[in-house]
This record gives structure tokens, C-alpha cells and sequence, in this order.
């Protein structure tokens, strides 16, 4: 993490979360007693199935969400309370903005966010994202919508970057150039990154530290080093994955087997079946229509 410090002396944001727990609105459990320390400079793997919790940890680590006091700090720093100036996060509702789908420029759009401002690194965003600046915005593809979006998204040099899932549509080569330049952020300037996916593309040798989350809690945290990301000998490798993606499988293999089928009669399940559900009037459609 040789970015963590610079010439400047300044230090790269960590990030601390402390016995969090949080309650959505309708009293559902989205998050229990979570703890993690993420160093300066860190490059962080959020895995877990869907429904694990990874947005929830990101919304609350971004300040989108109010976490409890005490529980969230980057670098000493409430986010909610204080509202970081260097985090940014990019999730589902910067995705679906609907700006980036008008007749509007490539030019126009960078400008609106600070292009001119940040010119050097808006010119190398545009080289690494392979943007053509005579594209119009209402007339690309989705990666090419999506390119456009992630410099719009990383232009200003934030300290703190919270990824949720927002490559799906770059092309393999695409993404890793996204995922090299990632790497060279945190290594040249203080920055840290937590990165939620489920594609472990190109990530094999990206990760400073990984966090397993599972039903709102987190499982197992640490750096690469300290969770021995090395292949367990009793498992027969059948997918041609890295390692990191054996031990994914695995973690999410283990998931679901302590959690058993959603609407089986696993410990989790509550039977929830078509006629349980059906019966507690879950469905509109008539028992016997005849009648
Ligand atoms: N606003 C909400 N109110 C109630 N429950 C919610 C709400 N948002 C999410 N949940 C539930 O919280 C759980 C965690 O959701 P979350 O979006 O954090 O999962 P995730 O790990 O990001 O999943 P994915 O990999 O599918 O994106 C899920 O079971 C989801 O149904």
C-alpha cells in the first residue's frame, strides 16, 4: 500500500466500523454487529451472496445512510454527520441518473462535473475508458454509457471510493484497464477503495483485503495475507477459477448450506411456500373463481 502516504505527508483515509448494527425503516434487520478496520490505502473485496448486506454496509459507510453514532468513522470523521468531501460512492442511483441518456455530449457532460477544472485527469479517464468524445449520450451502448459514467463518477480525485457492482457492462478489457487504474490510485496518491462484486475478473492479484458478509453480518475480514487466499486441498477445482475465486465459491457454498433453500424447510425459510404465502392473502389471484 505504498500510496498510503505521500510527499506531502498526507495519509490515505481508513475506514473503522464499530459494533454496527441498522434496522431498515420496516423494522427488518440490515446489518448485525459489524467490525472492520480498513487500513490506509486499502483495496477491499466486499463478497457475500445476494441480499448479503453489501449495499447496506456501503449506503451506511457512505453517510447515505445514518448509521448509529459511533459506529461508522472514516478517518475519525462521522460521514453522515460531518458529510465527507472526499467519499465518493457510486451505486444503482448514480447508474440510473437519467442525464446520461439525453442528447447531450461526452464534452458537455465531463464539463458539468468538473472536466475543466480536472483537466490531466479527465484526459486520462478519457484514454483509459477508451471514450470517443464525439459520442452522444442518447445514441451509445450500455458499456459505452456506462465508460462515460465512471469518469463523470471518478473525475475528482476523492480519498474515499465505494464501488457496488457498476462494471457489469464494460467489456473484459475495459474493466481491467478500470481495475489497473484502480490499483494505481491507492499506489500513487493517498486513497481507499471498498469495492462490492460479484465478478472476479482480472481481481485475483487486486485485493488488499476482503470481508465474507452473509445475512447482514460479517463472517470473516482481513487482509489477503491473513486469510491465506490459497486453494483448500480437499476441494476438487472443477470451475478454472483463481484462487480468490475458489475461496469465494467456497465462502458462498458455506452461505448457503448454513442457510438452507429461501422456501425449503431450512432454519431460515420460515415456510415460506406458494400456499403458506397464498394463505396469508400474499397473492391477488381468486381460490375458485366459480363460486
Ligand atoms: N429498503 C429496504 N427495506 C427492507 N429490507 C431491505 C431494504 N433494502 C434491502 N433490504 C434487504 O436487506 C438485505 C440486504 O440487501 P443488500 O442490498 O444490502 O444486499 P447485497 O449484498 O448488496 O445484495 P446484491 O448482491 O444482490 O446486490 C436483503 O435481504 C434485502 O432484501
Amino acid at each position: 500500500m505504498s500510496g498510503q502516504n505521500t510527499a506531502k505527508g498526507e495519509i490515505a483515509p481508513s475506514i473503522d466500523v464499530t459494533n454496527l448494527s441498522y434496522a431498515f425503516p420496516d423494522g427488518s434487520n440490515g446489518l448485525k454487529e459489524v467490525f472492520l478496520h480498513l487500513p490506509p490505502g486499502s483495496r477491499t473485496l466486499l463478497i457475500g451472496a445476494n441480499g448479503a448486506g453489501k449495499t447496506t454496509l456501503l449506503r451506511l459507510l457512505s453517510g447515505k445512510r445514518m448509521a448509529p453514532a459511533h459506529s461508522v468513522s472514516i478517518s475519525g470523521i462521522d460521514p453522515f454527520k460531518e458529510g465527507l468531501e472526499g467519499v465518493t460512492y457510486l451505486g444503482l442511483e448514480w447508474v440510473l441518473n437519467p442525464i446520461v441518456r439525453t442528447d447531450i455530449d461526452v464534452p458537455t457532460l465531463l464539463a458539468s462535473v468538473g472536466g475543466d477544472f480536472y483537466k490531466d485527469r479527465r484526459d486520462m479517464l478519457v484514454q483509459i475508458l477508451d471514450i470517443d468524445l464525439e459520442w452522444r449520450m442518447h445514441a451509445v451502448s450500455d458499456g459505452e454509457r456506462r465508460r462515460v459514467q465512471l469518469a463523470m463518477g471518478l473525475l475528482r480525485p476523492w480519498t474515499v471510493l465505494l464501488l457496488d457492482e457498476i462494471t457489469v457492462d464494460l467489456d473484459l478489457l475495459s474493466r481491467s484497464n478500470f481495475l489497473r487504474f484502480l490499483m494505481r490510485e491507492t499506489e500513487s496518491r493517498p486513497c481507499t477503495i471498498v469495492y462490492a462484486t460479484h465478478i472476479l475478473d482480472n481481481l485475483a492479484q487486486w485485493p488488499t483485503h476482503l470481508v465474507h458478509m452473509s445475512l447482514g453480518r460479517v463472517k470473516k475480514w482481513g487482509s489477503v495475507e491473513e486469510l491465506n487466499v490459497k486453494p483448500d486441498p480437499n476441494v476438487r477445482v472443477i470451475s478454472g477459477n483463481s484462487e480468490l475465486g475458489e475461496l469465494v465459491l467456497r465462502w458462498l457454498q458455506e452461505d448457503l448450506d448454513e442457510r438452507g433453500p429461501r422456501n425449503g424447510n431450512g432454519k431460515r425459510s420460515e415456510g415460506k411456500t406458494y400456499e403458506n404465502l397464498e394463505g396469508k392473502g400474499g397473492y391477488g389471484h381468486e381460490k375458485n373463481p366459480s363460486k
